[in-house]
């Protein structure tokens, strides 16, 4: 048996948590050999809605869940975590956008990122899903100057995701047959998901689908879908987004599928002419604990005003929080 591992979950009461904390004791995001000591961050009046959580996962005895830990002060669920996703944040409602939690949530980040640089493992993997996810990531790891920038992630594998089915449901295909998906930019209804380096059975989606359909149909329903989820759930994607946390963070540790890639919002170096340091999202490869930007994809007109565009928010949402960014 492996020696256990930290796992920091923050907003462990609330509804994504509800589905991610089982999944990941159970051993779907870091391997069933591998053990797993949770540490749950809540605020103070949440704390015995954790309780219940806690409760609860004790009762599933997972034979990987080697302890839990609750506390609503940061510096301990951080302490020595190997693996940090920061969920805890206020959700959206219908007609909001996501950078309207800016304010609401900003402040959360940079307390989290202060307290990782503080007390976790100097090579926490960090993966920021409370939104604006983007600007949170940056915001945390502004925070953090002694951890490596490369550690701090966004999540934009939701709208990956999202992005496979459609295309799957629109070539009678599933999403087995596709690879190559990228979301390019902020998780908002800027995001670009680009099917030019899109595969399906290893033929160009492009070729398969209507340039209309691409553009009115397409990417419209994967940068809208989490409004329409709020719309008919009357709360935002949970399930959906647990689940996409689960890839996200088991193909940084365990390496992303062989031949393919993925997207996540990562720390740019400059790549794709993108503003070093804003946090976007980028076609990437995962191998041996460490991601890589996928280099070399060419980038047509079409796209690039894409690409800029929602750089351009990354770039507003950044400057936005300017004071709390070191
Ligand atoms: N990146 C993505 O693809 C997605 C992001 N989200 C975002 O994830 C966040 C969480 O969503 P839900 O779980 O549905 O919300 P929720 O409201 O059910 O749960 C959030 C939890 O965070 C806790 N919390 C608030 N401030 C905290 C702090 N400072 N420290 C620790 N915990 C704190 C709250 O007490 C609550 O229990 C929202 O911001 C939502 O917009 C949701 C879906 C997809
Ligand atoms: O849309 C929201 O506010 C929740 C979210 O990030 C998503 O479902 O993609």
């Amino acid at each position: 048996m492996k020696a256990p591992v930290r796992v920091a979950v923050t907003g462990a009461a609330g509804q994504i948590s509800y589905s991610l904390l089982f999944r990941i004791a159970s051993g779907e995001m870091l391997g069933k050999d591998q053990p797993v000591i949770l540490q749950l961050l809540e605020i103070t009046p949440a704390l015995e809605a954790l309780k219940g959580v806690a409760m609860e996962l004790e009762d599933c005895a997972f034979p990987l869940l080697a302890g839990i830990v609750q506390s609503d002060d940061a510096t301990v669920a951080f302490k020595d975590a190997d693996y940090a996703l920061l969920v805890g944040a206020r959700p959206r409602g219908p007609g909001m956008e996501r950078k309207d939690l800016l304010e609401a949530n900003a402040a959360i980040f940079s307390a989290q990122g202060k307290a990782l640089n503080e007390v976790a493992s100097r090579n926490v993997k960090v993966l920021v899903v409370g939104n604006p996810a983007n600007t949170n990531a940056l915001i945390a790891q502004r925070n953090a100057p002694d951890l490596d920038p490369r550690n701090f992630t966004a999540m934009t594998r939701l709208d990956h995701n999202r992005a496979l089915t459609q295309l799957a449901n629109k070539t009678d295909s599933t999403v087995n047959d596709i690879t190559h998906m990228t979301i390019w930019g902020n998780h908002s209804a800027t995001q670009y998901p680009d099917l030019h380096q899109a595969k399906v059975n290893g033929e160009d989606a492009m070729g398969k689908v209507e340039q209309e359909w691409y553009e009115t149909d397409f990417i419209p329903t994967v940068q809208q879908r989490g409004a329409a989820i709020i719309k008919a759930r009357g709360a935002s994607s949970a399930a959906s987004a647990a689940n996409a946390a689960i890839d996200h963070m088991r193909d940084w540790a365990l390496g992303s599928a062989e031949g393919d890639w993925t997207s996540m919002g990562v720390y740019s170096d400059g790549s794709y002419g993108i503003q070093e340091g804003l946090i976007y999202s980028f076609p990437v490869v995962c191998k041996n604990g460490d991601w890589e930007i996928v280099q070399g994809v060419d980038i047509n007109d079409f796209s690039r005003e894409k690409m800029t565009a929602t750089e351009t928010e990354l770039a507003e949402e950044r400057d936005a929080v300017a004071h709390l960014l070191p």
